[in-house]
Formats: structure tokens, sequence, C-alpha cells
């Protein structure tokens, strides 16, 4: 997985209320990136439209629909996502084991079912805009931040899914405890010339890549960009210069 080509390893979430307004970007973005997130925002308003409109462009497609209920309404909900061809997809890790390992099972069986490629199915730890005292005081979950994380994705691992959502700031201990193969999406990406916004836990794509990411997910810091595309250029150029 390290050894996708960079483009593949940077997924833009397309964060937009209408759909034109997303494949505007899509557009300007051009060849620069071809790998995109697709979250509620945008997923409720189109529908699976957008999927098919980013598949017919050659483009890799994150659903970031984050699934958590009981275990048969998730593993229902993996095997209709997966009928979308997506190549990766998302469930709540604090929705237990068997939530996770019927989600995973249904995506399989439904790729199978057609003979397509599984997507990868992993599993949000704690969201990145969470913080320690956030997550004691008002979710009202005791321990470090990191300790809640190795638990998750420990729990992801063991319900058969492909890898986990984290920050950046989890990345030695999500790999220290679940190796090296099991894969880190790392969304909370912030280039030292870009806000933070709503994000907590956070880090530099620089900073991602050398604690040994396979993928990150970057919104506002190019979406919003002035010019998207010189955006995610200089964060390529900066993921690439870790690797070089
Ligand atoms: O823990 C999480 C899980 C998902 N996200 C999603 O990633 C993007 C980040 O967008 P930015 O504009 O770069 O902040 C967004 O779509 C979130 O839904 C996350 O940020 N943290």
């Amino acid at each position: 997985m390290r050894n996708e080509r960079l483009t593949e390893r940077l997924y833009v979430a397309l964060d937009f209320d209408f759909m034109d307004e997303a494949l505007r970007m899509v557009d300007q973005l051009g060849d620069t990136l071809r790998s995109y997130k697709v979250g509620m925002q945008l997923f409720y308003k189109t529908g699976p439209v957008i999927l098919e409109r980013l598949h017919a462009e050659g483009c890799k497609v994150f659903l970031d629909l984050k699934f958590h209920d009981i275990p048969n309404t998730v593993a229902g909900a993996a095997k209709s996502a997966t009928s979308l061809g997506v190549s990766m997809m998302n469930v709540h890790a604090a929705g237990g084991m068997e939530m996770m390992k019927r989600a995973k099972e249904a995506s399989v069986a439904a790729a199978q079912a057609t003979g397509a490629e599984p997507p990868l199915v992993i599993a949000v730890t704690q969201l990145t805009s969470t913080d320690q005292q956030t997550m004691n005081n008002q979710i009202g979950i005791p321990g470090t931040v990191e300790a809640a994380v190795i638990r998750y994705a420990k729990l992801a691992q063991a319900a058969g899914l492909d890898g986990v959502v984290a920050s950046g700031h989890e990345l030695p201990a999500i790999r220290e405890a679940c190796g090296e193969e099991f894969v880190t999406v790392i969304p909370g990406i912030r280039p030292k010339w870009a806000e933070a916004n709503d994000q907590k836990r956070i880090l530099t794509p620089a900073d991602a890549m050398r604690a040994g990411a396979h993928r990150l997910v970057i919104g506002r810091p190019i979406t919003h960009a002035a010019d998207p595309r010189d955006a995610a250029r200089r964060i390529l150029e900066e993921m690439g210069e870790v690797l070089s």
C-alpha cells in the first residue's frame, strides 16, 4: 500500500452542498489528484449519482458515511455501499465487534457476488475534532485519547477490518499495536500555512507521512484555497519530500 503513487495516497474531502460544486473542484484539480472522499454533506444531497460521476472520471472514491447502528442494519448498509463500487468505506468502531464483523462480511459477500474487488472497510476511532478534555469530560471515555484509539484499532483488527481512521498523533502506537499492514487513513491534516478550523488533533502532511500514514484525507486546505490546484501540488510536494 505504501508503494501506491502519491496521488493515490491523498484523498480530497468533497464537502460541498451540490454536485456541480464538487465536480467543478474535481475538474479544477484535474490530474493532480484522482482520489476523493464523499461524505454525508454531499452524498445525502446527491445520492449515488455523485459516485457514478466520479467513477466515470476514473477517480477512486472513499465513501465516508461512518455507519453506526445495530449489526444487521450496518451489514445491509455495507452491502449497498459495496454495490456502488467504492474503493473504501467506514463504520464507527464504537459500534462494536459484531457490527464491524458483519459489515466486512457483507461487503466481501456483495463484492464476490459480482466478481468485483471488495472495498477496504475501515473503522473510525476517535474523531480528530476531539481532544483529551472533550473525550473525558463530555463523551465520558476515561484515559488518554491514544489509549482509546488503540483499543478501537485492536477491536477493528480483531473484527477483520482492513484499517482505521485516526489522527496522525496516534500513528506510531497504531503501527506498534496492529502492525505495518493495517491501513491508516489520516484526516486532521494541516500544512503549516492552513488554519486548523474545527480540527483538534492535527499534523502536517510531512509529519503524517514521516509517522507512516498510508493515506491522508484533506478537505478545506485544498477546497477552500484561493488556488486549489496549487494547494494540492504544495501538499503533494511536502509528502514527496519525506519519501525521497
Ligand atoms: O476523525 C475524523 C474522521 C473523518 N474526518 C473527515 O475528514 C475530512 C477532513 O476535512 P478538513 O476540511 O481537512 O478538516 C472531513 O470530511 C471529515 O468529515 C475527520 O476530519 N476526522
